[in-house]
């Protein structure tokens, strides 16, 4: 039972890996005053720890400290970081279970989901730790006889990481990889609601041997003063975002003093688009794996399902067939596929979406309330007859919802997929090689999954247009984020 530390340390094969103190300087630190803060189980309400929490000061401390330290490991070849990184990552997987187990604890995601999660996270690591040797510069033919061109690609300083609940190992990663395989320093802010999963990954950067310094962790309740530390530092070259487009707006304003490089990985609102040609079970299942996967918190779920009106019956009846056979429950049980929501906020949220669309006109077909075992539990959910007024038309759901709207035809859906500030994930079914080619062309998301629900992989740069974000993650791409690009002019 994940109700208390000790039980949680009892389910570990190594229960030395849960830390609740922050990370800094290679230091392991209590807050300030020994303050700290309450993590719960979302299954249960249970406190399972009381993490240090960290001050403003601690955290100009940590930048101090990263600061220091990374001018050495600026001088590491890229090969040297890359051994420390992929041992990073070769203890990640041998203790891939408590990971997971740490993760649900304090997440509520089912094990399998988390088991997942680390094996994803890892991959970011072992995949920087390869790029770490690969970080090329360029030599241009002179523009006169006597100039010679180079062009460098350095570290660019110390990197500030905010991230959220929702993935607590993978989209910390998915930045310290290519951060310290660039050469720079990295400051780690998670969420409050899951700082154990970072400070796990502390304990085996420190056994992995990273230097003191260049990985820091603070974990803090104090959202603004952290935010106000990381865009007003001068020490910090480098903020590196993901969560909400609203948290992101804040971050950029707070940063454009110092105009300090940023990279965002903001909200979404994923069309899942299926057409007239489309293999309507796999489109199912596909539906189901982008819909529902984490109980439909992430980023790139499907957040609005347009199914052409030649296959919505047989669409909507055969999702429905499929979902009503998933398990609601503890993420430790067998077979559990819907966790708890991470919040009472959360589910709320879902209710207003639901309520809202009920009261404009769409029906539900399966679920629409909250699981019978209380707390943040809820039903899967699907409503048919969605219409563009509703809220999940323009509003992330972040929950277990799947509106079913109706189109005729491919100009139109194209219109109403692209009808939002978000531009992160989108995704279709259909075989026509020429519509698939338009579709994807037309589509205006940084992400186009075809005929699939599952786009995840360290090997592609993930990130948004529009209002779901700036830059890359993953792919060669991600490390050029951490990287400045020096142009040296050379009289000979
Ligand atoms: N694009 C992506 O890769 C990606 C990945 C995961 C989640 N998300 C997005 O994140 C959101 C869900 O996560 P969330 O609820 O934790 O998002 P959130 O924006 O509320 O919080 C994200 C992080 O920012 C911190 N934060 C909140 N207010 C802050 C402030 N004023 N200054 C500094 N930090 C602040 C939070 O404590 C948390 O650590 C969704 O919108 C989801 O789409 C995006
Ligand atoms: O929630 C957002 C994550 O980025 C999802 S993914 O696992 O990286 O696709």
């Amino acid at each position: 039972m994940l109700d208390t530390l000790t039980n949680l340390k009892s389910l570990l094969k190594d229960p030395s890996l849960v830390e609740t103190r922050a990370y800094i300087g290679g230091q392991w630190v209590e807050g300030d005053k020994a303050a700290t803060f309450a993590v719960t189980n979302p299954a249960r309400g249970d406190v399972v720890a009381d993490v240090a929490d960290i001050s403003r000061a601690q955290v100009a401390g940590a930048i101090a400290q990263a600061e220091s330290a990374q001018k050495d490991w600026a001088k590491w070849t890229g090969k040297e970081r890359g051994t420390v990184l992929r041992k990073w990552f070769e203890l990640m997987m041998e203790n891939q279970n408590d990971l997971a187990i740490i993760l649900t604890a304090e997440m509520g995601k089912p094990l399998a989901e988390s088991m997942g999660e680390i094996a994803y996270g890892a991959s970011f690591i072992e995949f920087y730790s390869e790029e770490a040797k690969r970080i090329y510069g360029e030599t241009i033919p002179g523009h006169q006889r006597d100039k010679r061109i180079t062009v460098l690609k350095q570290p660019i300083g110390v990197a500030a990481s905010i991230t959220p609940w929702n993935f607590p190992n993978a989209m910390i990663t998915r930045k310290a990889g290519p951060a310290l395989a660039a050469g720079c320093a990295f400051v780690a802010r998670p969420a409050t609601e899951t700082p154990l999963s970072a400070l796990v990954l502390g304990v085996l950067a420190e056994r992995a041997g990273i230097p003191a310094g260049i990985l820091n962790i603070v974990p803090s309740t104090r959202d603004s003063d952290v935010g106000k530390e990381f865009c007003e530092n001068a020490a910090v070259r480098k903020l590196t975002f993901t969560g909400s487009t609203n948290v992101g707006r804040i971050l950029l304003r707070q940063a454009a003093d110092s105009v300090k490089k940023c990279s965002m990985e903001l909200g979404g609102n994923a069309p899942f688009i299926v057409f007239d040609d489309a293999d309507i079970d796999e489109a199912v299942e596909g539906a189901i794996l982008c819909k529902f996967r984490n109980n439909g918190q992430t980023c790139v779920c499907a957040n609005r399902i347009y199914v052409q009106a030649g296959v919505y019956d047989e669409f909507a009846a055969k999702l429905k067939a499929r979902v009503e056979t998933m398990k609601v429950g503890d993420g430790l049980e067998e077979g559990t596929v819907f966790g708890p929501l991470i919040t009472q906020k959360a589910v709320e949220k879902v209710q207003e979406h639901i309520e809202d669309a009920k009261s404009k006109g769409a029906s539900v077909i399966l679920g629409g309330n909250p699981s019978e075992l209380g707390g943040t539990f809820f039903e899967p959910t699907i409503v048919t007859d969605a219409t563009p007024d509703m809220l999940f038309s323009k509003d992330e759901t972040f929950g277990p919802l799947a509106p079913l709207f109706k189109f005729e035809n491919e100009d139109d859906v194209i219109e109403l997929a692209n009808d939002t500030i978000f531009g992160l994930a989108s995704y279709f079914y259909a075989k026509d090689l020429s519509r698939v080619y338009k579709v994807s062309e037309a589509l205006e998301y940084g992400i186009v999954g075809v005929n699939t629900g599952i786009i995840s992989t360290e090997l592609a740069p993930f990130g948004g247009v529009k209002q779901s974000g700036l830059g890359r993650e993953g792919s060669h791409h991600g490390i050029d984020e951490f990287l400045e690009m020096k142009y040296i002019c050379m009289s000979v």
